[in-house]
């Protein structure tokens, strides 16, 4: 079997939000290559901290709890969730999982409640790091894999208009030039791959070091790389600066912003100025970019400002992981 399914962004491509069908409800959910869990808000949880979003109904004929099963995750923003578990058919664009662990929200944070576009999130990240207690679950994926026409899923996210995930398939339409993949290490449950040298702006080779170890996160709205790379970035941006007060570069609305070309694999691919000028910080014409320093992570995210720039395969037909990027 196969699936595709509509990504649509949120205000500011914050966030690519997908219908997807749990028996026969259809939830709009977060897809996240950041995190394994798949969960939604539910009639389980106080009406506090519900905002609008459809609650998964455990009561429905086709839910069968898992006793004594429970669920908390906490995310890299410090947002959470927690709650319990059902099982249930698990429906996205087509491919389809007869029984998939549905972790139904008791409670979530105000990060989530506010988030009125999302009635949940669903992890594709690695299932060794899925919340679930006693017994971790398998991810949407892990699940449907087996079926699929090809053990691998895609992602083409687009700025301001629909994009789409595709599972067990590549669409060739989505792309210009050839797929370069390159290993990964899910040693941490994510897609985890190794960049290389960097240049800013379309002149010559500016890099002078390399960005090494990364995780492609379509849950992360930013590109978050080490601090020798943004500073080499801002530095070619006229009137930034490091705002402590908004917690990131800023930089006039009206400035020029330059590509960044990153090596993966031995390819170049070139994010476009445009990708780095996030939202507007909502004071004195300023932007908040799109590209900040990862210092408070720990770690180097290619997030939604990069993964709008390529198509993006997540494929496991290898027998080990690989991640695979191409151009569009
Ligand atoms: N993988 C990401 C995840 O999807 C989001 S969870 C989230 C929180 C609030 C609003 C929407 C989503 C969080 O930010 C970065 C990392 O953790």
């Amino acid at each position: 079997q196969t699936g595709t399914v509509a990504a649509n962004p949120e205000q500011y491509d914050q966030a690519y939000i997908c219908p997807v069908t749990i028996g026969s409800q259809t939830l709009h959910l977060d897809f996240d290559t950041g995190s394994s869990d798949l969960w939604v808000f539910s009639n389980l949880m106080p009406s506090s901290e519900v905002d609008g979003q459809t609650e998964f109904n455990t009561n429905s004929a086709g839910a069968t709890k898992k006793d004594g099963y429970t669920w908390s995750i906490s995310y890299g923003d410090g947002s959470g969730a927690s709650g319990v578990v059902y099982a249930d058919t698990v429906n996205v664009g087509g491919a389809t999982a007869t029984s998939q662990a549905v972790e139904a929200a008791t409670s979530v944070s105000s990060e989530f409640t506010s988030d009125t576009g999302s009635d949940g999130l669903l992890g594709l990240a690695f299932s060794s790091i899925n919340q679930v207690k006693p017994t971790p679950q398998t991810t949407f994926f892990d699940t449907v894999k087996s079926s699929l026409e090809a053990e691998l899923f895609t992602a083409d996210l687009q700025s301001n208009g629909p994009g789409s995930y595709t599972f067990g398939y590549i669409d060739s339409s989505k792309y210009t030039g050839s797929i370069t993949y390159t290993a990964v290490d899910n040693s941490q449950g994510f897609w985890g791959f190794t960049a290389g040298g960097y240049t800013v702006g379309g002149g010559g080779s500016n890099s002078t070091g390399t960005i090494g170890s990364a995780i492609a996160d379509t849950g992360t709205s930013l590109m978050y790389l080490p601090t020798a790379a943004v500073q080499s970035y801002y530095s070619q941006v006229s009137g930034s600066s490091y705002s402590s007060s908004q917690g990131g570069y800023i930089f006039p609305c009206s400035a020029s912003l330059p590509s960044l070309t990153v090596s993966i694999g031995g390819h170049g691919f070139v994010v476009p100025g445009s990708n780095f000028n996030y939202s507007p910080t909502g004071s004195g014409n300023t932007c908040f970019g799109g590209l900040q320093e990862n210092t408070g992570i720990g770690f180097t995210i290619f997030g939604d400002v990069f993964l709008r720039a390529v198509y993006a395969i997540f494929d496991e037909t290898q027998g080990s992981p690989r991640i695979g990027f191409a151009a569009q």
